[in-house]
């Protein structure tokens, strides 16, 4: 049994067997404090004095729970944005009359994380594009966040070693879910190659928002089509690190689409959009 104990205003509630992934219900709106894991290798933590604690914001029928060594709400009110969290303390989320659901009235259209992933060359780019131009053509407002493009401003500062290839999607994945609030459809076309970090802006968005669409082309066709003169740069040793050649690449093992390149053979770009928004109608996030 873990209690959690209430910090402003006085509420408190208590839960058996707290686990990573396990979900509490809190009463009344106020601040839950959450005890992280006692010992969770996976999370590196230690028990004992070591323990660490974590501050919710909560409404009445929220749901807290805590997943990556963090501690959120996941349901009843809009709220996961109200953790306190990193190294910013005292903190409140300021909440405005308009939100999400009239944003989404307006547009027409309910926001989401389309998260294209795959090698270079793979068609990332291009397919963002089509579905861009695709979902105009219906009336549909997306935005692009497209790994090249975020590079030359917001993550300008990052190489692509695996901790700053970690933060330029960590800041690509927070960017998307702000987007997503605005209520666009937010098309994020990126490598993205380690699983773990995409899993994290997965686990930013409410249960079926993030649709994770996976590029499915051989390495030797992604060579082939070599646009940008990269890979021969890399096989030639001029570029170190480089995604597929002397750095990893971990394909989704459960993702919502996979477009696969069937021999030689790719559909079009145009039809891969199609493919995506039959996925959108479907999952309804073309209607408010
Ligand atoms: N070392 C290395 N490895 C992979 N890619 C490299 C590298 N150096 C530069 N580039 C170019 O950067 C583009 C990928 O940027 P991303 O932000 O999508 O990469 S990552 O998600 O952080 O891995 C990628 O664009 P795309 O070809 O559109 O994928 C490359 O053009
Ligand atoms: N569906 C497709 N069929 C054939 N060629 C494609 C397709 N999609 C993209 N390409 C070509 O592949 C190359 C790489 O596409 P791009 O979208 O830049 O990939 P990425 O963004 O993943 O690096 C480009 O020359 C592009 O014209």
């Amino acid at each position: 049994m873990v209690a959690l104990k209430a910090v402003r205003p006085a509420i408190s509630c208590s839960s058996s067997g707290f686990e990573i992934g396990r979900s509490v219900p809190v009463p009344k709106v106020g601040f839950v404090k959450l005890p992280l894991p006692a010992s969770s290798p996976s999370l590196g933590l230690s028990s004992g004095n070591n323990a660490r604690w974590s501050l919710v914001q909560a409404m009445e029928e929220s749901t807290v729970a805590i997943t990556n060594d963090r501690a959120d709400v996941i349901s009843g009110e809009n709220l996961r944005q109200m953790a306190t969290n990193g190294k910013a303390t005292n903190i409140v989320w300021h909440k405005s009359s308009v939100g999400k659901l009239h944003r989404q009235e307006l547009l027409q259209q309910k926001g989401c994380v389309i998260w294209i992933t795959g090698l270079s060359g793979s068609g990332k780019s291009t397919l963002a594009c089509a579905l861009c131009q695709a979902l105009y053509s219906r009336g549909k407002l997306t935005y692009i966040l497209d790994g090249d493009n975020v590079r030359h401003g917001l993550n300008r500062d990052l190489t692509f070693k695996a901790e700053d290839r970690a933060e330029n999607i960590r800041r690509i994945g927070e960017v998307a879910k702000l987007f997503a609030d605005a209520g666009i459809i937010c098309i994020a076309s990126v490598i993205s190659p380690y699983r773990r970090d995409r899993d994290k802006c997965r686990s930013l968005l409410p249960e079926g928002d993030f649709i994770e669409v996976f590029m499915d082309v051989p390495l030797q066709i992604c060579e082939a089509r070599d646009p940008k003169g990269l890979y021969k740069l890399a096989r030639a040793g001029k570029i170190k690190g480089f995604t597929g050649i002397d750095d990893p690449y971990e394909p989704p093992l459960n993702c919502e689409l996979v477009l696969p390149q069937k021999g030689s053979n790719c559909a079009s770009p145009c039809e891969m959009a199609e493919t995506v928004i039959s996925y959108l109608e479907e999952k309804g996030y073309l209607v408010a």
